[in-house]
């Protein structure tokens, strides 16, 4: 059974597990597992009953031989996660990864990697939780119907990286979109913002990033046209919203030779 929601009685197509007693449990380690998302990744792979957790490591751990694993979930620091992922490809282990950071230089040097090493899967996944997967597709979807669209993405103070992975690969998607439907710029007529009232843009798209305490990782899609708006949001209130998404990633990823960019890649969603 999956970790946190739903009950047991009505498991969602993101929690559904059929356990085969004649399979193996695949043999799963956690790299970052001392951190806020490494130390619940732990608890859901070891709560799994198909996974068998085999080894923690964090920072000044030697990864050597990684226990033998099937699977690495990776959820370091943006400088560290490059170097760790490598290391499980060399080996052959697949690797299911949230740390951000992982820019066009960063997946094409990875993809180099993995040219060699073609039977292993890596899954860089922006954001696990169901709920903004779906958030990225609506806007996705809402993009060519709306001249203007603007981001604000909300996390807790100890985030260390701005704007977030899932707010920029938004904004990417946002971006393709609109090109896609031959829209041009946002229309913006700010000509003096000596102090960047207006916040970032990624790909054309105006993010701006709020760090507040009590929240852990919310956003909007704020889209407007002509006498109207739409607003697209989504919040994770807790840190296990993200556990179905990363035992889902942990399950494929064998089965997915190659880099995948974004979990919605596994699910049907893209
Ligand atoms: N994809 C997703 O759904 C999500 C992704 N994230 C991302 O995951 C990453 C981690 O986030 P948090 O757990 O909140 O951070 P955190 O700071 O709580 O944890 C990071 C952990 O990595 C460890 N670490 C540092 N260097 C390391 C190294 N060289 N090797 C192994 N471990 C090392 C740290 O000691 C720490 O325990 C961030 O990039 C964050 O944006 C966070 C939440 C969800
Ligand atoms: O640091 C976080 O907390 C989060 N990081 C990811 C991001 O940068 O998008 C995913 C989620 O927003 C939480």
């Amino acid at each position: 059974m999956g970790v946190g929601r739903p009950t047991e009685q009505s498991p969602s197509t993101l929690t559904r597990v059929s356990v085969d007693p004649l399979s193996p449990s695949l043999r799963v380690v956690v790299i970052g597992a001392s951190g806020r998302m490494g130390s619940q990744a732990c608890a859901a792979v070891d709560a799994a009953p198909d996974l068998d957790l085999v080894g923690r490591y964090d920072a000044g751990d030697d990864l050597g031989e990684l226990h033998g694993a099937d699977v690495a979930v990776e959820f370091s620091v943006p400088d560290a996660s490059m170097g760790n992922v490598a290391h499980c490809v060399e080996l052959g282990v697949h690797a299911v990864v949230g740390t951000t950071g992982w820019n066009a230089e960063r997946l094409a040097s990875l993809e180099s990697l993995l040219a060699q090493h073609d039977s292993v899967g890596v899954l860089i996944a922006p954001n696990f939780a169901i709920g903004a997967l779906l958030m990225m597709s609506f806007a996705r979807q809402a993009a060519p119907f709306y001249e203007s669209v603007e981001i604000v993405e909300m996390h807790h103070p100890a985030k260390v990286d701005a704007p977030s992975g899932t707010a920029a690969r938004t904004a990417s998607i946002i971006a393709a979109a609109r090109a896609e439907a031959g829209l041009g710029p946002v229309p913006d007529a700010t000509q003096s913002d000596p102090d960047g009232a207006r916040g970032a843009t990624v790909d054309g798209i105006p993010v701006h990033a709020l760090r507040l305490r009590g929240r852990v990782a919310h956003q909007e899609v704020d889209l407007g046209a002509e006498g109207e708006a739409l607003t697209i949001r989504h919040d994770s209130f807790e840190r296990t919203s993200f556990m179905p998404g990363v035992l889902a990633g942990v399950r494929a990823v064998g089965s997915h030779p190659g880099l995948t960019v974004g979990l919605e890649n596994y699910l049907g969603l893209a």
